[in-house]
């Protein structure tokens, strides 16, 4: 038992965490979670609070302080996915995107889009 006390890194399954953490606060108190605060504000003010924290996030980059990117990259996350169920969009159909464009070059995809 004494070896448990270990935790594993995480790993990107955090994201599905919080996309359920971010569904269960819809109808929520806006009070007690800022999450559904968000929500109450509607779709414009979630889009701009994306645009900020992908601002903060470049910034962050551009600085080269990447603690501070890896914070702010959190943020943009974590709004990114509150824009995501606002919009009724499941993040398994990002990660399909993704999966199906796995092995496609982004230039090869870019010429094929001149053709
Ligand atoms: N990952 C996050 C997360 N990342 C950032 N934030 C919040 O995002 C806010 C961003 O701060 P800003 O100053 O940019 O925003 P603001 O000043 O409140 O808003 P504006 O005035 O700009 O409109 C802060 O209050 C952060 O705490 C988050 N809030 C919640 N979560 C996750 O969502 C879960 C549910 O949170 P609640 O909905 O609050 O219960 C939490 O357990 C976390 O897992």
């Amino acid at each position: 038992m004494g070896d448990d006390k270990k935790s594993k890194a995480p790993t990107a399954e955090v994201l599905d965490r919080l996309h359920a953490t971010v569904l269960s606060r819809k109808g929520a108190d806006p009070e007690t979670s800022y999450t559904a605060k968000l929500f109450s504000r509607g779709t414009s003010k979630i889009a701009q609070k994306v645009g900020e924290e992908a601002v903060e996030a470049i910034l962050e980059a551009v600085r080269g302080d990447k603690a501070a990117l890896a914070s702010e990259s959190a943020d943009l996350l974590y709004h990114l996915m509150v824009l995501w169920a606002d919009a009724g969009l499941e993040p398994a159909e990002v990660w399909e995107k993704l999966a199906q464009r796995e092995g496609t070059s982004g230039i090869a995809e870019k010429k094929s889009r001149k053709a």
